[in-house]
């Protein structure tokens, strides 16, 4: 799939952009704080109506209005389906074929992207809220089934832990009421857990054969899931949900004492080995973004599965933290059939070579001005 036409109207520093991309590679050039990372936030909000950047989404709205709109048309192999967002104090909505979609969960999964920024090299690195956003993110995407379950997982979740402080604080007693909770929550915890390994095992599969190739088979890539859930009991959501009922169980005390829930997918995280060694911990720099590197890549190989398309890979200023091996694999990767947007301040530090017959566009003040006559791409900014 590619994105072919994208419009903004007061979104972030954008007055109005009205634009047409290439189907290879894509160059938002511009100085520091020009509104690359904008439009790039811009693709990835009209893809999964919510920004990486921020969790409030007034902050998509420009500072001088009160309503902001994306819109923009996705060529897949069924044909061309126009989407539309907008935002408002009233909250969002979304549109399909001009149609308003009642649920964000029937929207999402009609433009797949993958980004990538210098943040992901923390993949590896970094928390495990980065590991499990990227899990529900990516997941998400593919299986709307997963984004359903999460979405009522979370709700539980807050409601759990508002009657484990309740409880703690004795406002109420009703033992017998957590015990609904925790059943309702073990149900859609263990959809997640059993949804995210089966996507784990395929991912695994893709990053081991990518991994393999930029090390030149001298690392093998394994991943592995690290949940309370035992080891055998991670087989169907039944089993998991049995297993997540009788942690709940035994860790009732504790869980009343911290008025917090302990257990369950929004605590696992997910650890890369290099031949058997916790990346994390032991691996090297160079080890690390490798690591970090075959996992996205691997992600397109997984999307294109499991959706039958290719998604469209934002790249936010990463191939300069990518040394020239790993740029040129990267590159070599995506060459003619993945839609790349890379952003970045200069041409220089790009291996142009690699880049067959980009389509720029120059960015600045929120206005876009595509090179040549190729993307026809254009915009205006009202005064
Ligand atoms: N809601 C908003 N309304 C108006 N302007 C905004 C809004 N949100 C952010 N901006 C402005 O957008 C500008 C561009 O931001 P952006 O992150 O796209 O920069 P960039 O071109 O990617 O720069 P860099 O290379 O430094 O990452 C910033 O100056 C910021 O103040």
């Amino acid at each position: 799939m590619y994105l072919q036409e994208l419009q903004l109207q007061h979104f972030r520093n954008y007055t109005a952009a009205n634009l047409r991309f290439g189907q290879g590679i894509n160059v938002l050039l511009g100085e520091n704080a020009q509104g690359k990372t904008n439009l790039l936030e811009a693709i990835y909000v009209l893809a999964l109506t919510r920004s990486h950047r921020t969790a409030n989404d007034h902050d998509l709205v420009n500072w001088q209005t009160k309503t902001a709109k994306i819109s923009g048309r996705v060529v897949k192999a069924a044909g061309t389906v126009p989407l539309e967002l907008t935002f408002s104090r009233q909250g969002k909505r979304a549109k399909v074929n001009h149609l308003e979609q009642a649920r964000l969960s029937q929207y999402v999964g009609q433009l797949n992207v993958i980004l990538f920024a210098p943040e992901d090299l923390a993949i590896v690195k970094g928390a495990p809220t980065v590991r499990r956003r990227f899990m529900d993110m990516e997941f998400g995407q593919m299986n709307p089934r997963y984004l359903y379950n999460l979405s009522q997982y979370r709700t539980l979740l807050k409601q759990r832990n508002r009657y484990l402080k309740d409880l703690q604080h004795k406002q109420k007693k009703d033992l017998l009421f957590l015990s609904v909770l925790s059943d309702q929550l073990a149900a859609y915890g263990a959809e997640i857990i059993a949804a995210r390994l089966g996507m784990l095992k395929k991912l695994e599969h893709w990053a081991q054969v990518i991994h393999g190739e930029i090390s030149q088979g001298r690392e093998e890539l394994t991943f592995h899931y690290a949940t309370q859930v035992p080891d055998d009991q991670l087989t169907d959501p039944q089993t998991i949900c049995a297993a997540l009922t009788a942690l709940y169980q035994k860790q009732q005390e504790k869980e009343l004492y911290q008025g917090t829930t302990l257990v369950g997918p929004h605590r696992d995280d997910l650890h890369f080995q290099v031949n058997g060694k916790n990346v994390q911990t032991f691996g090297s720099q160079g080890q690390q973004r490798t690591t970090a590197l075959s996992v996205k890549l691997a992600e397109i190989d997984l999307m294109k599965e499991e959706t039958g398309e290719y998604p469209v890979l934002l790249l936010d200023d990463v191939l300069s933290e990518l040394d020239d091996a790993r740029q040129t694999h990267l590159l070599t990767a995506i060459q003619d059939k993945v839609q790349t947007f890379i952003t970045t301040t200069s041409l220089s530090g790009i291996t142009r070579q690699l880049i067959k017959d980009p389509t720029i566009f120059q960015i600045t003040d929120g206005q876009v001005v595509a090179d040549g006559d190729k993307g026809s791409g254009g915009a205006t900014k009202e005064d």
